[in-house]
């Protein structure tokens, strides 16, 4: 297993941020959901070697990190890491930040380097931007630079905390067939409040709230949680658990009794995330659904 996590539990001052989790990964995409304030950023961070847990065991490739200095460059070594916020050097072309990425990443000769630096740019589709300035870059592009530093030299541990913020739906598309052949051989861990790029992406998903991990499976049985719980109805529901009104001017109604009249609908990944925490996934999700289609 490329990541082994036995009972890690991490406080910033007297706050849990994360609370005895027990988790393992190996290859393949895993996407982690939850909402606002759940642990996820916090889990990344230490599975990217930037905060050290406060409790539990935490192995790397093989490795404690905090073992010693070695270890922790070794782990470094297999590990590419888009983190929630990426300052960038906006004075820097697109090509020179990537490559000054390459340089701290031992990228020693620079035939070598440049011929890796052109490769991840193509992969996240930049290439033809390479000489422009990221100050000059939209806010999706930025995310794309960023994607593209985290992928040098094909690391065997790639950590992507909300990769898809800021990408269009073709470049979340372009995202989706980059990692599924980064995946063949990689481990590859996405924190994102997206549903849809979870069900598109990861065979495997970890919902955490509240620091702790409230389900760990296939995205086929997270779904399979919200069976015979989806209906559509013509009014309003009071006792449902989320609820909300589509485009289409109906009611979807996830969880509570089966209403009158009601039909029954194909349960989604994001119906089941919102039933499986009722109200308190109501912050990042169900905020814009009036305006969403009927599913
Ligand atoms: N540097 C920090 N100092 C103090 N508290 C922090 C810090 N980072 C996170 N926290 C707290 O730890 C908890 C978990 O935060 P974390 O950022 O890991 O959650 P998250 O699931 O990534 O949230 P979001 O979806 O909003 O990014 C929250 O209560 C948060 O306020």
């Amino acid at each position: 297993m490329s990541v082994a996590l036995v009972g890690v539990g991490k406080s910033y001052g007297g706050t849990p941020a994360l609370r005895d989790v027990d988790l393992t990964f190996g290859t393949g995409v895993t996407g982690l959901l939850g909402p606002n304030g759940a642990g996820k950023t916090t889990l990344l961070r230490i599975v990217a070697t930037g905060i050290a847990a406060d409790r539990g065991d935490v192995r790397l490739l093989g490795l404690d990190p905090h073992s010693g200095h070695a270890a922790l460059t070794e782990v470094r070594r297999g590990l590419g890491y888009l983190p929630q916020e990426l300052g960038y050097p906006t004075d820097m072309t697109t090509f020179g930040f990537v490559e000054y990425v390459a340089v701290l990443k031992e990228w020693n000769d620079k035939r070598a380097r440049h011929r890796e630096v052109r490769r991840v740019l193509e992969l996240v589709d930049l290439a033809t931007l390479a000489g422009k300035r990221v100050a000059k870059l939209s806010g999706g592009q930025r995310r794309r630079v960023g994607l593209a530093q985290a992928l040098i030299g094909n690391p065997r541990l790639l950590v992507l905390d909300e990769p898809t913020t800021g990408l269009d739906p073709a470049q979340r598309a372009q995202l989706r067939r980059t990692l599924s052949v980064v995946a063949h051989d990689a481990t590859v861990l996405i924190s994102t409040h997206q549903t849809e790029d979870v069900a598109a992406l990861c065979e495997r998903v970890v919902v955490l709230a509240e620091g702790q991990v409230r389900f760990d499976g296939t995205v086929v049985d997270l779904v399979g949680t919200a069976n015979g719980q989806v209906w559509l109805t013509d009014t309003e529901v009071p006792d449902a658990v989320v609820t909300w009104r589509t485009g289409t001017g109906r009611h979807r109604v996830v969880g509570g009794s089966r209403p009158p009249q009601a039909d029954a609908a194909e349960p989604t990944l994001e119906d089941a995330y919102l039933l499986m925490l009722g109200p308190q996934a109501a912050s990042p999700l169900a905020a814009p659904r009036s305006q969403g289609a009927d599913h």
